[in-house]
């Protein structure tokens, strides 16, 4: 158990210490020592606070008028100043753990976008599931309790130490029976509660969102569906995804009846305890009445302090959840350091439901095994090398797909030459786009060296087109989103597109629309080969780029292209594409290829 923590807290760590010390780190550090030292004004008020309470009940007791006067003076004079200054101390908080976000949402996007980690990771067996959630929502968890933690922390010891003074005075034995009393009750819940707790939690984060994602698809593919008439199966996909929360919520709030079963009982004594140890000094007329106040006052505040654990423990192991799917989040971006070996026994527990929990594991372990494979696999084989150069070329290239598990094409060598179109054709399935993918180097799996010009010197038109959430100007620009293009320009090449009225129809360039609802393939297949023409890269790799177009389009679109300097690449099925290009690589089903000249 001791080590199951102990993980927790390195993981939370891991995640923290980035912000903590970056270049924001001493802002940061200033804002929390402000917040600190507010937190020690109010803990240094609300000791004065219960000390007048006691006196006033002992001068109302003793009806000492002047006496209960002055002590309602005195606490009126200590409210002004702490409501003020607790406000301050919420308020500086919420700001501290905003800008904490703030700087840990940008840091995990960077590294999201880093050596394309997205496409990594959603091509990956799927082991980081819900990046977006991991993204939005565990990380506004992750800064706001370990904020609000750490200074409930802090606040608990200076109540300890305000408080156990005061306690210290009434009686010593309270105090003693008291740090016993939440020490056996603290690793009383933590033994019994700590693993069940954290593991539904983490489930509970997954099911929702996965829940939520499969509400997000059918908004996608509304179309699709509405076509298919998927409405009862799409409806009973997404009632047996809340089916999943909700089973798990169910054993979720077991749980806690149990955790609440013992610490309701757990937490009633401290209202009784000192009464009854402080009341024979009373009878005896050695105390005065009000002490009753002041230490039950007392030993709530150092209870709750001592208790703190056991107190907030629910929030604890949803927090703990949350610290388990950011580190495995910010383990698959590379972002920490991959500790696996030691902690598979901990990590691979600390995820699983109870009645999920075998064939999760087994999951688990197959898809380590998987892994374990593929790295083998791959430090077997040698990767594709590719070198910047100022032509695009492959030379001896043999591709595989990721992990190896299928050949594509053998020892394939082409250059393409400037001003050449050359088109790839092979039936379906047989690697036309993986080709694209290793020259993209999306892929690396396989041998052979690939000479490609910078990045910036080619544009892909992959074979959905690609629509960006923004105005039709952005649509156009993309994915040089910064450049100066006159409003003349663009609509001349909508008007070379064959989409002349489009900005028209929607309310000119600079209307925004959810693109690929209101489009129609071929129209959206029109505006991409616009980026194209705008672009006017030195390479252009297109995939079946106008396999929606009619082709009279199609021909106009690559009379357009040859009209520029680029040099581009293409995959199709269709016959007419020979017409544009000069070349003609055939791929076939058996990795074997055949290139040539178009007469
Ligand atoms: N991520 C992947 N992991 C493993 N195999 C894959 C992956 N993507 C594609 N494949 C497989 O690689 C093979 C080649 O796929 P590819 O998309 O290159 O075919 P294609 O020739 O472009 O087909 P089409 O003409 O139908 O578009 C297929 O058998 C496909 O199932």
């Amino acid at each position: 158990m001791e080590r199951f923590n102990f993980t927790v807290i390195q993981r939370f760590w891991a995640i923290a210490k980035s912000y903590w010390s970056s270049d924001k780190k001493w802002q940061a550090r200033g804002l929390l020592l402000l917040v600190v030292i507010l937190s020690l004004g109010y803990t240094g008020l609300s000791v004065v606070l219960n000390n007048q309470r006691g006196a006033m009940i002992s001068a109302l007791s003793a009806q000492d008028e002047s006496r209960f006067w002055h002590t309602i003076i005195i606490f009126a004079g200590v409210l002004v100043a702490y409501a003020p200054i607790y406000a301050g101390y919420t308020y500086l908080r919420d700001r501290l753990g905003l800008q904490w976000r703030q700087w840990l949402t940008e840091h995990f996007i960077d590294h999201y976008f880093q050596d394309r980690s997205f496409y990594n990771l959603a091509g990956g067996a799927g082991e980081i599931d819900n990046p977006d959630q991991r993204i939005a929502e565990d990380i506004r968890s992750f800064t706001q309790e370990s904020l609000a933690f750490a200074l409930v922390v802090i606040s608990s010891l200076l109540g300890i130490v305000a408080f156990s003074g005061v306690l210290w005075k009434i009686s010593k034995p309270l105090v003693l029976f008291l740090v016993l009393y939440a020490l056996v009750g603290t690793l009383l819940t933590v033994g019994i509660f700590g693993k069940p707790l954290v593991r539904l939690n983490f489930a509970q984060l997954k099911r929702e969102a996965d829940f939520r994602f499969s509400m997000v698809r059918i908004r996608e593919n509304a179309e699709a569906i509405a076509f298919y008439r998927g409405e009862e199966r799409e409806s009973e996909q997404v009632k047996s995804r809340f089916d999943e929360v909700f089973e798990n919520f169910k054993r979720l709030i077991f749980w806690q009846l149990n955790l609440n079963c013992l610490t309701n009982a757990y937490e009633f004594i401290p209202f009784i305890l000192p009464a009854i140890v402080v009341a024979p000094g009373i009878f005896a007329g050695d105390l005065e009445v009000g002490k009753v106040t002041e230490a039950q006052g007392a030993f709530i505040q150092v209870f709750f302090s001592l208790n703190l654990i056991v107190a907030r423990f629910q929030e604890l192991t949803s927090f703990g959840a949350g610290i388990n799917r950011l580190y495995t989040f910010a383990e698959g971006l590379g972002q920490v350091e991959s500790n696996k070996g030691q902690e598979e026994s901990t990590a691979g527990d600390s995820v699983k439901t109870d009645s999920t929990k075998d064939e999760e594991v087994q999951g688990t372990d197959s898809k380590e095994r998987q892994d374990d494979a593929a790295l083998t696999v791959a430090a077997a084989h040698p990767t594709i090398t590719t070198e910047i150069s100022d032509r695009l070329e492959v030379a001896n290239l043999t591709l595989f797909t990721p992990n190896y598990q299928q050949m594509l094409v053998e020892d394939l060598s082409v250059e393409l030459s400037t001003g050449e179109g050359l088109l790839i054709r092979g039936p379906s399935g047989c690697g036309k786009s993986s080709l694209l993918r290793a020259i993209a180097t999306l892929w690396n799996s396989g041998s052979g060296t690939l000479y490609r010009p910078e990045p910036e010197q080619m544009l892909f038109l992959p074979q959905r087109p690609y629509m960006i959430l923004g105005t039709l100007r952005d649509q156009m620009r993309y994915p040089h989103l910064n450049a100066e293009l006159e409003d003349d320009k663009l609509h001349h090449i909508l008007e070379t597109v064959n989409l002349p009225d489009l900005d028209h129809r929607f309310g000119g360039l600079d209307a925004r629309q959810d693109w690929s609802s209101v489009l129609s393939l071929g129209e959206q297949q029109r505006l991409t080969f616009a980026r194209l023409l705008l672009n006017q890269p030195k390479y252009a790799i297109l995939d079946e780029a106008t396999s929606a177009l009619d082709l009279e389009n199609e021909a106009s679109l690559y009379q357009r292209l040859r009209e520029t300097q680029t040099t581009f690449l293409s995959v199709g099925h269709r016959e007419t594409l020979v017409d544009y290009h000069q070349r003609i690589l055939d791929l076939s089903a058996n990795h074997t290829w055949q290139l040539s000249k178009r007469e």
